[in-house]
Formats: C-alpha cells, structure tokens, sequence
C-alpha cells in the first residue's frame, strides 16, 4: 500500500525570521512529487510569518505548517501554554507531541502525550507522536518494550482506528543531535515492530500510519533511509536548520 510521505523540520527552539524567509524561498524551487508533503515546525512566535510568507499557491501545496507542543488544555489559566485553537488560527496543521526532549526535560508522560493527541485530534490537527529509546535501553534489548510502552497509553484513550489521522516518528534518543544514526537495517527493523505492533490491533491501520525516521538524518544518510520499505519519511533536526541540505533530504523523499 502506498504511504503519504513526510519530510518534517522541526527547528527547536532555533531560527529567525530570516530563516523564515530563507526556507520560504529555498523550497519554493522544489518541484516534489504529489505524494511527498513537508512540514516546517518553527517555534511559536514564528508560525504567523512562516504562514504569510508562504501564500504561494505551489508552497500551500507542498508545504504544512507544524508546531512543536500544544497544549493538553481548551483554555483557561494556563501561563505559558498554547491551545490547539490558537495553533489553527496561525495556519497550523500538524503538531509535533511527545518529543523525547519534552519527555526528558519537561518530564511529560505518556498519558500527558496520550491527552494531548487527543486534544490535537479533536481539532482536526495531525498529532506527530515521537517514540524512542535511550542508549542504555536499546543496549538491554529493551526498544520494543520501551516503544510499545510509549504508544499503548495512546492507543487506549484516542482508540486504534484514530491512528489513520496520526503520523509516528520513531526517534531514537541516542540518535538525536549526536551524529550517530540508526543504520537504515536497524531504524527498519524497528519501523517494522511499530507497525506489527499496531497491526496486532488493527492491520488496515497500521499499514496507513506514516512513520518517521528521526535522528541526526542528514543529506549524507537521507537516501538509504528512506528507501526502507516501512520508513515513510524524516523528523529532521539540526540538518533542517540548513537550507540547502533540507532541500536535499525532501528531494530524497520516495514519492
Ligand atoms: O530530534 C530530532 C527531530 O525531532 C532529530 O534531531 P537531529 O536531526 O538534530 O538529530
């Protein structure tokens, strides 16, 4: 079955407006298959720029807008957070959740990440839910546990057949920001248990879920990645903060 593919940037808590305008311009020259969509998440205070920077009828097609977090809540006394309402109001359709970052530093659990797909769901925004192992979990032969653990606490709330308005992006927490990267065998054999493990609950499903390699994916490693029969595309980090390079990994997209 043919898969939607994602190349996803999310910039972190990095990039200016000029980046805005620089990234605008850079994938305006792409011409990318149908089939292909990309995804730019910049933080917060850029997504109305990146939004009106990219009116251009050829980049509305190309290109979805992402935010990095949203918030569990609809509104209310909550400082510092933002609601799904106001994402969309910025253009957003995508919503990166459950970032290994967020889980680590920001001490989110899964059941937050659970509320907060459900939240995004309810919305009509297309959660991005983020799984991954540490070092020492993948060295005791622990990555599927630890994913399966991570995606069991979301299939209960939102239901398995929610997952065809989801995207996964497997992120090994080893992989991210390190320069090591999963070597295509191993983010596929891994890919393959995510959707085997989503099959085992509902098989037509799983085999629409696009799933996401992400972890120091660069121009240099793009190409043997993606062609991975279940790797459907990339959640690129410091790579998509270079513009030239960025444009080279969504090229590399199978269409
Ligand atoms: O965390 C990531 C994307 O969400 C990956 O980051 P890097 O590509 O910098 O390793």
């Amino acid at each position: 079955m043919k898969r939607r593919s994602i190349i996803a940037a999310n910039w972190k808590m990095n990039g200016n407006l000029s980046l805005v305008s620089d990234m605008v311009s850079g994938l305006n020259q792409l011409q990318l298959n149908e089939n292909v969509e990309v995804v730019v998440c910049p933080s917060f205070p850029y997504l109305p720029a990146f939004s009106y920077a990219a009116q251009d009828e050829n980049l509305q097609r190309m290109i979805q807008l992402g935010a990095q977090n949203v918030s569990e809540h609809q509104s209310g006394a909550y400082t510092g957070e933002v609601s799904t309402q106001m994402l969309q109001e910025c253009g957003v359709k995508y919503v990166i959740i459950g970032h290994s970052e967020r889980r680590n530093y920001y001490k989110e659990t899964s059941t937050l990440i659970a509320h907060k797909v459900a939240k995004a769901l309810e919305s009509g925004l297309t959660p991005i839910i983020c799984i991954g192992e540490s070092e020492m979990e993948r060295d005791s032969d622990q990555t599927n546990t630890v994913l399966s653990a991570q995606l069991q606490p979301v299939i209960d709330e939102i239901g398995i057949e929610k997952f065809a308005d989801v995207v996964i992006a497997y992120e090994p927490v080893w992989a991210i920001g390190t320069g090591k990267t999963a070597s295509p065998e191993m983010a596929q054999e891994t890919h393959h248990f995510i959707r085997t493990f989503l099959a085992d609950n509902q098989v037509d499903v799983a085999e629409k879920v696009p799933l996401l390699y992400g972890g120091s994916m660069n121009a240099a490693n793009c190409e043997k990645l993606l062609a991975q029969a279940d790797i459907d595309g990339g959640l690129i980090g410091g790579a998509s903060l270079k513009v030239d390079e960025f444009k080279v990994i969504c090229s590399a997209a199978k269409g």
